[in-house]
Order: structure tokens, then sequence, then C-alpha cells
């Protein structure tokens, strides 16, 4: 086996799924049903010490991995989609660039949040630059040592609950020089600036609130900046690569919504009978159930890796490559993982009475946020092929006319 798991590895692996056997799964449908967010479930995962769970012990939390992350949220992600989500961004993403990128006090702030159950919300995508990030309009005025920030973000996982902000922004200094891009870190409740918009009505994973995030002279000291290690003119590259680690994690909780399904299919296809004896004697099933397995793994193994690159020598965050290649696997396998596994269940499946129908809107995300599985794949393409890939028509006619101005110099 790739990941031979230690045994302090499976025992976390044990708690989480008791945990989510006792505590959470009972509770899904009705967070699906409610909308609501599920703060009782915020307070056994905070018990349970599954939020905060990568903060290094310097900061109070146990300093654990990102795989060793990743066995709870597939746990949790089994049995409700969203429990699983929050613990990604109680772990991953938004605190993964705080920790490492942070000064002492931004890194006190952030695992004080955290390991308080505050799920921290990370803000990138604007209504006219999703796939586009890099064409954010959102920006920072310097002023002396405050930055001012003014523009709109939507799609924002926790908008409304999640109280510490990690806002991405086009940085300016105070003389109107464009920087590059930055971070910058806002409590909502204590930012006038700091405006919770419109909520959306989704397919699925109903009980944590998608919504705009305005900023209307938001003001952050500059002590709350978060200054990228290669700064603001790589900074947006910076922040990507600690958002590698919420890829993967978005990419397990694709994987954990899959595995979940997969469990009750299995299960069911040994319960029900038709033609006086179990469906799982019907050959069609069973290669059903085994393709499903086989995908399953082999997310499983993508998803593990790409977790597990975070502790080599190019750390601390997943690896680029590995993260977008697990989560493309992973969120499309889980789109047909739970469509087959609903297919398992019958008329049973369609029913709001069963977990296969919320299961199947819950999985439909995973190829959508995150960055779509279009933009992965080029992503993907970019470093296999070695090559930049410029998705503006001005960036590829650059590259091509350069290409060819060193082809014709060769000649
Ligand atoms: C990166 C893109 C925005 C493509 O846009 P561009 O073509 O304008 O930019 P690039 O030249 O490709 O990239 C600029 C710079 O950044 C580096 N980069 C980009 N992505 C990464 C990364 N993941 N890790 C490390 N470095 C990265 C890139 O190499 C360039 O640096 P160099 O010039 O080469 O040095 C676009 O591909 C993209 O990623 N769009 C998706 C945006 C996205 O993922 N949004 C997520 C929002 S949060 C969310 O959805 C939460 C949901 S969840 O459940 O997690
Ligand atoms: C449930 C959910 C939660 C989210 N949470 C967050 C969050 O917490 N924070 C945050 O910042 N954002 C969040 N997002 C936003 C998410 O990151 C964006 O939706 C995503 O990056 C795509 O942007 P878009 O929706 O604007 O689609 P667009 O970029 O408009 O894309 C539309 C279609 O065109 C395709 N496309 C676009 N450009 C290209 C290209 N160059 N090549 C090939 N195909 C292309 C896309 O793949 C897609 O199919 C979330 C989204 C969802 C659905």
């Amino acid at each position: 086996m790739l990941f031979d798991l230690s045994a302090d590895q499976k025992d976390l692996q044990a708690r989480a799924r008791a945990l989510a056997a006792e505590v959470i799964a009972p509770r899904a449908a009705g967070v699906d049903r409610a909308e609501q967010y599920p703060w009782d479930n915020v307070k056994a995962l905070t018990e349970a010490g599954f939020m905060g769970m990568t903060v290094p012990k310097e900061y109070g939390g146990p300093g654990r991995s990102y795989l060793d992350t990743v066995l709870v949220i597939e746990e949790m992600a089994a049995a409700c989609g969203v429990t699983g989500r929050i613990v990604v961004e109680g772990n991953m993403g938004a605190i993964s660039a705080i920790m490492s990128y942070g000064s002492d006090a931004q890194k006190k702030l952030g695992a004080e949040h955290v390991l308080e159950g505050d799920k921290l919300a990370i803000c990138i995508t604007e209504p006219d630059a999703g796939s586009a990030a890099t064409q954010m309009t959102t920006r920072a005025d310097k002023r002396g040592d405050t930055f001012i920030l003014n523009g709109k973000k939507h799609w924002i996982t926790g908008g409304g609950v999640s109280r510490l902000h990690l806002i991405f922004a086009r940085v300016f200094d105070e003389d109107g020089t464009e920087l590059g891009i930055g971070g910058f870190l806002a409590d909502k409740d204590k930012s006038d600036g700091l405006i919770i918009g419109t909520r959306e009505p989704t397919m699925g994973l109903r009980g944590i609130p998608e919504t705009e995030v305005i900023f209307q002279d938001l003001e952050v000291p500059a002590s709350m900046a978060l200054l990228p290690p290669s700064g603001y003119k790589r900074g947006f590259a910076d922040l990507m690569s600690a958002y590698n680690a919420q890829r993967v994690g978005a990419g397990t909780v694709a994987m954990g919504v899959a595995a979940g399904a997969y469990r009750h299919a299995l299960a069911f296809a040994g319960e029900r009978e038709q033609f006086g004896r179990p469906i799982a004697e019907f050959q069609g099933l069973q290669w059903m159930l085994a393709d499903m397995s086989v995908q399953l793994e082999a997310a499983r193994s993508l998803i593990y890796r790409a977790a597990a690159s975070a502790e080599g020598p190019n750390g601390p965050f997943p690896d680029v490559t590995l993260a977008a290649q697990a989560k493309i696997m992973a969120s499309e396998m889980a789109i047909k993982v739970t469509t087959d596994a609903l297919q398992v269940f019958g008329a049973r499946g369609y029913s709001r009475n069963f977990p296969m129908e919320r299961m199947q809107r819950d999985a439909r995300m995973f190829t959508i946020g995150g960055g779509t599985a279009q933009i992965l794949r080029t992503v993907v393409a970019s470093r296999i092929l070695e090559r930049k890939l410029p998705q503006t028509r001005e960036g590829h006619l650059r590259l091509a006319e350069k290409e060819n101005a060193s082809r014709l110099a060769a000649e």
C-alpha cells in the first residue's frame, strides 16, 4: 500500500469516523433542510480537536499534517458534506497562508480563531473575476499605516458566519502605483466596512452560506496586511500556493461525499431484494459497485499523495500539480459515484427521505468551486508542458510573438 497510515493516523481516523456516525450523520438531513449553519456540529468538531489541527504547537495547536486533516475531512464529508467543508476551512486555505506568511500577531490571531471553531473565509472570487482571478478589481489603497479596501467579492463560503476573512486585493501605494496582489485580514465583527451581501440559493451544501462580501472603505491596519514572501508583485502566486492546501481539502470533501454514498449503496444492495434475491446478486449492480470502488480508491490515492507532498522538499503546501490533478479526479469521480449510488437505490434514491439525492446535490459543486475542472486542467497542462499558457488574447499574442521572434532568430 502506497500510504500505510501510522497507528496514530488510524486512531485519528477511527475517532473521526465515530464522531461522524454518532453525532454528525443523524443531523445531516436536517442541516440540508434547514439551510442553517450547523453551530452544534462546529462545537462538536472543536471539542474533538478537529478545528485548528494544522496549527503548530507553539501557537496552541497540535501541529498535525494535511494528510491527517484529510483523514478527518473524508469521514465528516461521508456523513455531511457541509461539516466536511467546515473542517477544510478550519485547517486549510486562509489559515495555511496565515500560519506560513503571517507575523507573530497574525499567527496568534489566526490560531485563536480556528481553535475556537471559527471557519475562516477566503475572499478571492468577484462577479467579473471568477476563473480569471488575477483580473480582480478589489483594491487596497495605502494611507499611512492603514489600507483602505473597496470592492465586492461573491460566492464567499461562510459569508455571515465566518468571523476572520482573508481578502485578496490589488494593492496600491500612497502615490497610486500598483504593487501587485496581497492578502488582508479583517474580523467581520470588528470591521464596519465589511458588509455581508446577498446569499445565493444553492443546489447543494445548503447548510453553509455562500454570500457576497462587500468592502466599503474597509480600514485594515498595515499590521493586518499578509505580506507574501516574494512581495506583492508575485503575491497572487504565493497566496495561491497556500490555497493549494484548500484545493486538496475540497477534493477530499468530494471524495468523502462519494465514499458515503458508496457505503450506503453497498449496504442497500445487500438488503434490498427483487426477484427473490438481494439485488447485490445481479451482475449489473456488482459491476457498478466495483467501478465505484475503483474510482474511489484512485481518487483517495491521488488526494493522499497531494496532501503528503506538503511534507516534501517543496512544502510547506501541497504541490500545485498534484493538488489540481487530485481535485479534478475527485470532483468528477464524486459526480459519477453519487449518481450511480442513487441508481442502486432505485426510486428510494430519488426520494428526499433518503440521503442519496442530497449527496448527489452536494457532490456537484466540486468541479466548480476551488478552480473549475477546466481551469485546473490548464494548470496541469502548463506544468507538464513546462509552458506559460496565458488565457487572455493579449497574453496569448504576446507569447506567440515572442516565440516567433526566437524561432526566426534561430533560423
Ligand atoms: C491562476 C489563474 C487565475 C490563471 O490566471 P492567469 O493566467 O492570469 O495567471 P497565471 O499566470 O497562470 O498565474 C499567475 C502566477 O500565479 C501562479 N499560480 C497560479 N495558480 C497557482 C497555484 N495554484 N499555486 C501556485 N502558484 C500559482 C502562476 O504560476 C503564476 O506565477 P508565475 O508567473 O508562473 O511565477 C487560474 O488558473 C486560476 O487558478 N483560477 C481559479 C481561481 C480559483 O481557484 N479560485 C478559488 C476561489 S476560493 C474557492 O473557490 C473556495 C471553494 S472551496 O471549497 O475551496
Ligand atoms: C459552492 C461554491 C463555493 C465557493 N466558495 C468560494 C469562496 O469561499 N471564496 C471564493 O473566493 N470563491 C468561492 N467560489 C467561487 C469559485 O471559485 C468560482 O465559482 C470559480 O473559480 C469559477 O468562477 P465562475 O463561477 O465565475 O465561473 P467562470 O470563470 O465564469 O467560468 C464559466 C465557465 O467557463 C469555463 N472557463 C472559464 N475560463 C476558461 C478558460 N480559460 N479555459 C477553459 N474554460 C474556461 C469555466 O470552467 C466554467 O465552466 C465558490 C463557488 C462555489 C460554487
